[in-house]
This record gives structure tokens, sequence and C-alpha cells, in this order.
């Protein structure tokens, strides 16, 4: 992890500062829970430090295919050095479809916001500590629908008092790098109602979807399972 924060630091910024027409997410999920199917944002995640191999598919081919499968909301990685990302990807996933597209990166400073456009925006309450209220502040000055990401109750509470209203909750202890859905579990009921909480890693099969929609997830954000085979019949087979 040392080495992906170390590069996030080094990561220059972008050089104009964007203004972004964000497609809503909160009304996308709305939408995809009265055609009662499961609110799912799909990662196109090429490689990461815990998956063997890279994915060399088109990322604007397989973003085509996991929105024909019914994905709510995309989620493109645009961290090069780890996860095989980039902002280029991002812009062109962005031009093709018409759901919301979250940026997903190890976002430090607020320069770092002008990189590139997209609908939310990833802040990741562990990463960024006491600038978490500032960068939220930023992101929504630039239209960004900011995703804060906590995986204990000490950042829920951070990213509630930085005004957080969409919490992704992440099941992967980015420390150890391991994965466990009762942590979603166990902080879900901690979040207030109007909170819009996403379940973050670690779904893999139709059971486990539907144990964190049982513990309050109003949306699974789901990478892995999703890029391992067909991703549109992956992302079929979770939203159903
Ligand atoms: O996924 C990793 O290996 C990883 C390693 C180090 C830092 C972050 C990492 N993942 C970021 C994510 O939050 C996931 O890509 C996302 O939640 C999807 O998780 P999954 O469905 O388990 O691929």
């Amino acid at each position: 992890m040392r080495a992906i924060l170390e590069a996030a630091r080094e990561r220059p910024g972008g050089e104009t500062r964007v203004s972004v027409d964000a497609r809503s997410f909160p009304e996308a999920v709305a939408e995809t829970e009265a055609a009662g199917r499961v609110p799912v944002i799909a990662e196109v995640k090429p490689t990461s430090p815990t998956t063997e191999g890279v994915r060399e598919d088109d990322p604007v081919e397989l973003a085509r295919e996991m929105v024909a499968g019914g994905a709510t909301a995309l989620s493109v990685l645009t961290e090069p050095e780890h996860f095989g990302g980039s902002a280029e990807s991002l812009r062109q996933i962005r031009e093709a479809v018409d759901v919301p597209v979250l940026r997903k990166d190890f976002i430090m400073n607020e320069d770092q916001l002008d990189v590139v456009e997209s609908d939310l925006v990833l802040l990741i309450a562990r990463f960024v500590g006491d600038d978490l209220p500032d960068l939220v502040e930023a992101a929504r000055d630039r239209g960004f629908q900011p995703l804060v990401e906590v995986h204990t109750r000490e950042e829920l509470t951070a990213a509630l008092a930085a005004g957080a209203d969409i919490v992704g909750i992440n099941n992967r202890d980015l420390g150890k790098l391991e994965v466990d859905l009762g942590t979603f579990e166990e902080l879900a009921p901690e979040a207030p109602d109007d909170v819009l909480l996403v379940a973050e890693s670690g779904v893999k099969t139709v059971e486990e979807a539907r144990r964190m929609r049982e513990a309050g997830a109003d949306a699974l954000l789901v990478g892995t399972a999703i890029m391992d085979g067909d991703v549109r019949q992956n992302t079929e087979t979770l939203t159903q």
C-alpha cells in the first residue's frame, strides 16, 4: 500500500479547474430500484495488487458490456501503476455510456480533482485524514458527487462530519488487503437513513449481494467478480 500512496502523492494534478455537469447517482439508483433490480456499480479494473494478470481488453468495450448487463453506474480505475487505469480511459468511457461514472483513484490533494471529469469521485477517508472536509467541498464546487470511502467507525464519523451523503463502506482493509463482508454489516447501522450507502469490495456471488442488501446497501461496488470472464453476463447475474 505504501508504494501506491507514494505514487499517488507524486502524481500531478490538472492545470485547469474542471466543472462537471454530473449525471445523478442517487437518481440512477432509484431508477434501478424501481425496475426491481439491484443497483451495481461495475468496476473497470484491468488489474490490482490482489488480482493475477492484467485484462487487456478495450476498457470502453468492457464498459459498454457492463451497461448492457444492467450496471447502474461504472467505476473506472484511473491509477496507472498498480491498477492499469488511466484518465484517458475514463474520459472515453464516460463519452461512450450514459450512466454515472465514478473516478476510482487515490486522490490526495485538490489539484488532482482537476485531472479528468467524472460524475462521482472517490475520496478515501483513511488517506486524506483531516483534509476530508475541504476535499468534499472542493469536489462539490466542481460539480462532482463525492463518494467517501470508510472502513472503520472513526472514518464513518469523520465522513458524516465532513457532510458526505454518499458513503462507501469498504469491506477490504487497505492495510492488510483482507476482505470481510462483516465490515459492511457492522458499520451500516451506524449511518443515518438519508445517507446513500455503497457496499464496496469482496462481493462475488448473488448470495453475497443479497447479504449486503439485507445489511442496508443501497448499491454494491463490484470489480473482480465482474472482470473475471464475461463482464455482461457477470453484471446481469449480480443485478438480478
Ligand atoms: O483491489 C485491490 O487489490 C486493492 C488493493 C489496494 C488498494 C485498493 C484496492 N482495491 C480498491 C477497491 O476498492 C476495489 O477495487 C473495489 O472496491 C472493488 O473490489 P472487488 O469487487 O473486490 O474487486
